[in-house]
């Protein structure tokens, strides 16, 4: 029995009221086994498939056990990025919902400590951070250990490999000796076991039985091609499947820059995440990501682990990862709770072993695909244009136009080279626009006034500027009166403006990439939805 009803475990009125509300109707495998052997007492190393929910198979019991009257931290979790502990912070505040009193906090580096401190300060039960900062807050009393009953590694394996084993081993050796010690992750090398037998006790390994690493419900592919088609590749491959949300891994900074703006530049809406960011940027790309302002993620393996991004129909390996274990995690990141998903990997040259490897290791079947042609393109876009036809056809009233039509016919033409040549022209059209866009020469439309075209501007922080400030320095810096430029909302750290289409590219040119001089004001991404 791998899955059961929520109602069916020991759990509170109030948790059950809140799994209804967040969509889940089963559990899965993993929270099946691992809510009441948590609730029961006992250490577990929990492995399952990435997407499968382990943030609530640990979260569940822990906020269970919390006591509401006790306001010391008495849970640490451990991730292994900054954008992951906020994220799983998330997952643990909507299942508290109906908890009243408990509290959780994410303490992350590049965040003030001050503001941290004042939180720890009012009371929290669930602190959830990346070590550094945990360790920070240890070192300066201010995240007090002895109540501490729940030591949670999430990404346990990675949480290893990064070097964060003494960070660990300090916070561990100064936690009650009672407490409860959990492990989690997609992949658990022999590493974590070692770790176990050290801090665990009477603990056990919940393995849910699968003879894959990855989930089924994504499709895998390789190309093998030459280094220089890929960007070819992605494109085709971006434009004939057009997924709503994807991600593309690099495997360095250098190579995520750069693709980004090759990117951009295309009229794709992307942008780039990885360590190099600071905690502001790298904010700021996650939510743009989350709300579907930008559609493609640039990523390192910043991204790789945990990251819980709804609609991610595609995972692109621009370049294979390093290492077998990140190649379940990246592509885990598609195909969440069931969704079905896509993978695609570019291989070159003797990357073909290391294919081979992942193939091995992960025991799927990645299958030989073909970089799509443009008539590939054109038969998708044929086909997509047919379906919307045919839903609008059904949809609307066309009796004038038909009388249109018929006058027509009268005249020279048969019924069918109407239709053909306005197919013909409004394909054309779409064509037209796409390729301008696509050159860049096109903003398509950004949701701006009539005429006008809508920019997306960072500007750092919120109370540096005014709605005036962005004027004059667009003003300034173009030379465009500043009349012509409207619309200013800002929002906490970036703002909409928009100005005359025709003036679009211009703007942007000129301040692509640069700060407006003088301010903080830097135009970041042309387009937004
Ligand atoms: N029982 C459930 N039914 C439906 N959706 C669920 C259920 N449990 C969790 N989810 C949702 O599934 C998604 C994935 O969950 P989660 O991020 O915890 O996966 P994970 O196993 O930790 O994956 P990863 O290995 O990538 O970290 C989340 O959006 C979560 O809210
Ligand atoms: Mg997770």
């Amino acid at each position: 029995m791998q899955k059961i009803k929520f109602n069916e475990l020991n759990v509170s009125d109030e948790i059950l009221k809140a799994v209804e509300e967040m969509g889940f109707e089963e559990t899965t495998p993993i929270q099946t086994n691992a809510i009441p052997a948590v609730l029961d007492g006992k250490d577990i190393v929990g492995q399952a498939q990435t997407g499968t929910g382990k943030t609530a198979a640990f979260g569940i019991p822990l906020l269970e056990e919390m006591d509401a009257e006790n306001k010391n931290p008495q849970a640490i979790i451990l991730c292994p990025t900054r954008e992951l502990a906020i994220q799983v912070s998330e997952e643990l505040k909507r299942l508290a919902k109906y908890k009243n009193r408990i509290y959780t906090l994410p303490v992350y580096g590049g965040q003030s400590i001050g503001r941290q401190i004042k939180a720890l300060n009012k009371g929290v039960q669930i602190v959830i951070g990346t070590p550094g900062r945990v360790m920070d807050h240890i070192r300066r009393g201010t995240l007090k250990l002895d109540n501490i009953d729940y030591f949670v590694l999430d990404e346990a394996d990675v949480m290893l490999d990064m070097g964060f084993i003494d960070d660990i081993e300090t916070i561990l050796r100064d936690i009650p000796e009672e407490r409860q010690t959990l492990f989690f992750s997609a992949t658990i090398p022999k590493s974590i076991k070692r770790l176990s037998k050290k801090y665990q006790k009477k603990s056990e390994f919940l393995r849910v039985a699968h003879e894959k690493l990855t989930v089924p419900s994504i499709d895998q592919y390789y190309y093998e091609i030459r280094r220089h088609d890929k960007l070819k590749a992605l494109t085709r491959i971006l434009d004939l499947s057009n997924p709503e949300l994807a991600i593309v891994f690099c495997n360095t900074r250098k190579m995520v820059d750069e693709l980004n703006i090759k990117l951009q530049a295309r009229g794709y809406l992307a942008d780039a995440i990885h360590g190099g960011l600071n905690q502001n940027q790298r904010d700021r790309v996650m939510g743009k990501f989350r709300n579907g302002i930008i559609e493609i993620l640039v990523a390192t393996d910043v991204a790789a682990r945990g990251i819980d991004v709804d609609d991610v129909e595609a995972v692109f390996n621009y370049d294979l990862p390093q290492d077998t274990d990140y190649y379940v995690h990246r592509i885990g990141r598609t195909g969440r709770a069931g969704k079905s998903g896509e993978a695609h990997n570019f291989v070159v040259g003797k990357d073909i072993y290391k294919l081979r490897d992942i193939q091995k290791f992960t025991q799927s079947k990645i299958k030989r695909s073909e970089i799509p042609s443009q008539s590939d393109i054109e038969a998708a876009q044929f086909e997509q244009f047919s379906d919307e036809l045919g839903t609008y056809m059904d949809s609307t009233d066309l009796g004038k136009y038909i009388e249109l039509i018929e006058d027509l016919i009268d005249e020279q033409y048969s019924a069918l080279e109407i239709a053909a040549a306005l197919m013909k022209k409004s394909m054309e059209r779409e064509d037209e626009e796409d390729q301008n866009e696509n050159s860049g020469q096109s903003f398509g439309d950004t949701g701006a006034e009539p005429g006008m075209v809508r920019l997306f501007i960072n500007i750092g922080k919120k109370d540096k500027v005014s709605p005036r400030h962005i004027v004059g320095a667009i003003a300034g810096e173009t030379g465009m009166p500043g009349g012509l430029i409207g619309a200013i909302d800002i929002y906490d750290n970036f703002t909409f403006v928009e100005v005359p289409r025709e003036k679009g590219h211009e703007v942007l040119q000129i301040m692509k990439d640069n700060y407006i001089k003088g301010t903080k004001i830097n135009i970041e991404a042309a387009r937004s939805k």
